[in-house]
């Protein structure tokens, strides 16, 4: 049997747009490898400005700008020193005008007016002084700017990103949308380019009118000036449209099905990745992946590159257009109109030369400016679309609504029925699932089908099954990440959806099986069980204990604030260790990194088995709140958690007495596992939940389920001596 791609089945997700529909979207196959797929644009709206502008959309925005108070005055003064920048130009051409003007009387009376001149010229030289100071002032400015703006974008966007819950973060158009507002590696925020692109285009527009007045009063008197001006601007007008292939102006999106491409791309992120490195050497990997690696390059020759220097490439090899075949004699004619007038009127050359050249240096200025003018106005409406949606993200909808429901009301309610027993401080009472199903998003199968149980307050329940059968979505929905498709979950007849989310995720600890580290240190990683105590060391160190981690912990060079993985990097020189540089000496970095404490390595290992008890401290740290806090962690959840269970397994060996001891240690706090394994902890449970293919076949006590003679009788029969 081959395998192979399925064919012709385009995504039709939310958010993709369908490269089928020819009405709307044009498709370009660049080389063997990338296709690329561009939205038409009706005529109007290549031309810019011709869209209707939606004044009400950055209003918007305007509003949120004015809570930072700072930035206006910076803001003014940069505005103030661009508008005078923006003057400039028109400035020096004027004077160039008089200087036109002095040619011109000189021709005529043969004398020249020296102070006039000497004037011109000192004025020139002082416009071109105060345009280089201001542009310092701009740019002195447009750092703080910058960096504020940016400062400010990054903290709304981490509110964005911190609040999403996960059906909503995992949704495809919310990640695009997310990458697109939030570029990692970008040094200036696309707010700020905004902002300067806006500016930029009033000042342009100012530079433009301003220049042009000014040339036309210069030149409205002279001969020829008019015509060859015109003919200027055509040629200029001709170069902008017959260069205008950029993609900046358009919509669109490229990709490629190409399977070696995609091949080579996998074997360079896999060789470039030191996760993989282990077992590219211990699986002798690295002679398929060169020769498949070598295989693919040979088989795509120039096309084996990334889309945008395949799309210069292609782009290259086309025949020039004919504009701009037309646009090179048109280039020559304000020369041939010169050496024409030239010859006719042998006395007006000086004057022709010094306008030909005024004229040609003015309308290549021109034209450069207004290219910029027209990309720059192309792609600031889609930053401001950009923008706006990235303020827009805000208020985006999580998908799990929260309630309103406080469970401390439900709390207070129950201490009044339990006055005497103050022992009880949290009420999570019963956990009913009532004919629950739920699928995942994007997903067409069942994860739960009418899956119903109960757990009393207290209780130590493991959900027993096979890899897939929905055990940890159980844990899922009681953590509400998800909601159920049908049915309801009650905490204490109540209907969960109807519960605080704050309330809830405060009452409950969860270990989940894909645990993850936190990119931060081994004592952040453990406080953020507990976030109001993340200063109180002490409780941190117990919660290590408790998690079997402390020892380990202590022992690494630097403890508790050990990166596992620094989220930093240390810079270094591109000069290779151990080579000679150019002057003889040996490049060594030992000094330097010994001087600046940089490690060899960038992360700390640590086993699988640590890794996870580090994930359990977490938890641990958590379920401590309910020690001195009036709402505390009455349910802990533990998404089949390897070393827990071999800890539980060991220990009950030696002690026969654990559970009792557990049971007693977990007060009222109710236990829910999800787990593979048949053992001391099933034996021990008070409820038993035996799933297979997303439905709950078997439920009850061990005794009860062993009388019973089903599936779990069957396999404990078969395997649970080896556990014990
Ligand atoms: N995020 C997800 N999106 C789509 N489907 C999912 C997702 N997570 C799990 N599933 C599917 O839901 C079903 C139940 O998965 P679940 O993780 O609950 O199983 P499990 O019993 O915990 O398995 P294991 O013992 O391997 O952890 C599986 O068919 C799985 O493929």
């Amino acid at each position: 049997m081959k395998f192979g791609r399925r064919q012709g089945t385009h995504s039709n997700r939310k958010g993709n747009f369908d490269p089928n529909d020819e009405s709307s979207v044009q498709h370009t196959k660049i080389g063997q490898v990338w296709e690329l797929y561009e939205e038409r644009q009706p005529e109007l709206a290549k031309i810019p400005f011709s869209t209707r502008l939606n004044l009400e959309r950055y209003i918007g925005i305007y509003d949120r700008y004015r809570s930072i108070r700072a930035l206006w005055l910076y803001l003014g003064v940069y505005l103030a020193l661009q508008f005078v920048l923006s003057l400039i130009p028109a400035v020096q051409l004027w004077y160039s005008g008089q200087l036109l003007a002095i040619v011109g009387s000189a021709v005529e009376n043969r004398t020249v007016d020296k102070q006039l001149l000497f004037q011109v010229a000192a004025s020139r030289v002082a416009c071109s002084l105060a345009d280089l100071v201001l542009r310092h002032f701009s740019n002195l400015i447009s750092r703080p700017l910058n960096t504020r703006i940016k400062q400010y974008y990054t903290i709304h966007m981490f509110g964005v990103l911190a609040r999403l819950d996960v059906p909503t973060y995992d949704d495809p158009l919310i990640q695009r949308q997310l990458e697109q507002a939030f570029p990692t590696n970008s040094r200036q925020s696309i707010v700020w380019r905004t902002v300067v692109g806006t500016i930029h285009i009033g000042s342009t527009a100012v530079m433009l009118i301003s220049q042009l007045s000014v040339l036309f009063r210069v030149l409205k008197d002279q001969q020829d000036g008019p015509l060859l001006a015109l003919l200027s601007f055509a040629h200029s007008l001709l170069s902008w449209t017959s260069d205008n292939n950029s993609l900046f102006t358009r919509v669109w999106a490229a990709t490629t099905q190409n399977d070696d491409f995609i091949k080579l791309s996998g074997l360079r992120k896999a060789i470039g990745d030191p996760a993989h490195r282990k077992e590219i050497v211990a699986g002798n990997m690295w002679e398929y992946m060169h020769s498949e690696y070598r295989r693919c390059i040979t088989t795509l020759g120039e096309d084996a590159a990334e889309f945008f220097d395949v799309f210069n490439n292609f782009h290259q090899r086309r025949f020039p257009s004919l504009v701009s075949i037309i646009r090179r004699p048109i280039h020559e004619l304000p020369q041939i109109v010169f050496t024409l007038r030239a010859v006719q009127y042998p006395s007006s050359i000086p004057l022709s030369l010094a306008s030909l050249n005024l004229i040609t240096s003015t309308t290549s200025s021109f034209s450069n400016t207004l290219l910029k003018l027209f990309i720059e106005t192309g792609s600031i409406s889609d930053n401001f679309a950009t923008i706006r949606k990235m303020y827009e993200m805000i208020h985006i909808e999580n998908r799990i609504q929260d309630g309103q429901s406080r469970i401390r009301k439900m709390l207070r309610s129950y201490r009044w029925v339990y006055r005497s027993s103050l022992v009880i401080r949290t009420e999570f009472v019963i956990y009913p699932h009532r004919n629950v199903s739920f699928k995942y998003p994007e997903s067409n199968s069942y994860a739960l089908n009418n899956v119903s149980f109960k757990i009393a307050k207290g209780q130590l329940c493991v959900i027993l099954g096979q890899n897939g059968s929905g055990k940890s979505t159980i844990l899922k929905l009681i953590a509400r990440l998800y909601d159920p498709s049908e049915g309801q979950i009650l905490i204490d007849d109540r209907d969960i959806k109807t519960l605080k989310l704050t309330d809830i995720r405060r009452a409950m600890a969860v270990l989940f099986q894909d645990y993850t580290h936190f990119p931060l240190s081994i004592k952040e990683n453990i406080a953020l069980g507990d976030p109001g105590h993340s200063s109180d060391d002490s409780r941190i160190a117990k919660a290590a204990k408790f998690g079997g981690a402390s020892e380990f912990i202590e022992r690494l060079e630097d403890g508790y604030d050990t990166y596992l993985d620094r989220p930093v990097r240390d810079y270094y020189s591109g000069l290779p260790e151990g080579t000679m540089n150019l002057f003889g000496r040996a490049v060594s970095f030992g000094k330097i990194k010994g001087m600046g404490g940089m490690k060899s390595s960038e992360s700390t290992s640590l086993s699988g088995g640590q890794m996870q008890r580090i994930a359990l401290s977490r938890t641990f740290m958590r379920s401590l709140v309910s020690e001195d806090s009036e709402l505390g962690v009455g349910l802990l959840l533990f998404d089949e958690p390897l070393f827990l269970l071999k800890l539980i397994m060991i220990f009950s060996t030696i002690f026969p007495d654990l559970f009792e001891r557990l049971r007693h240690l977990r007060g009222q706090k109710t236990m829910i596992f999800s787990s593979h394994r048949f053992g001391n902890l099933t034996r021990n449970a008070d409820m038993i939940l035996y799933m297979h293919d997303s439905v709950i076949v078997e439920e009850g006590s061990h005794e009860a389920l062993i009388r019973a003679g089903g599936e779990y009788a069957r396999i404990w029969n078969l395997q649970a001596q080896a556990f014990l």
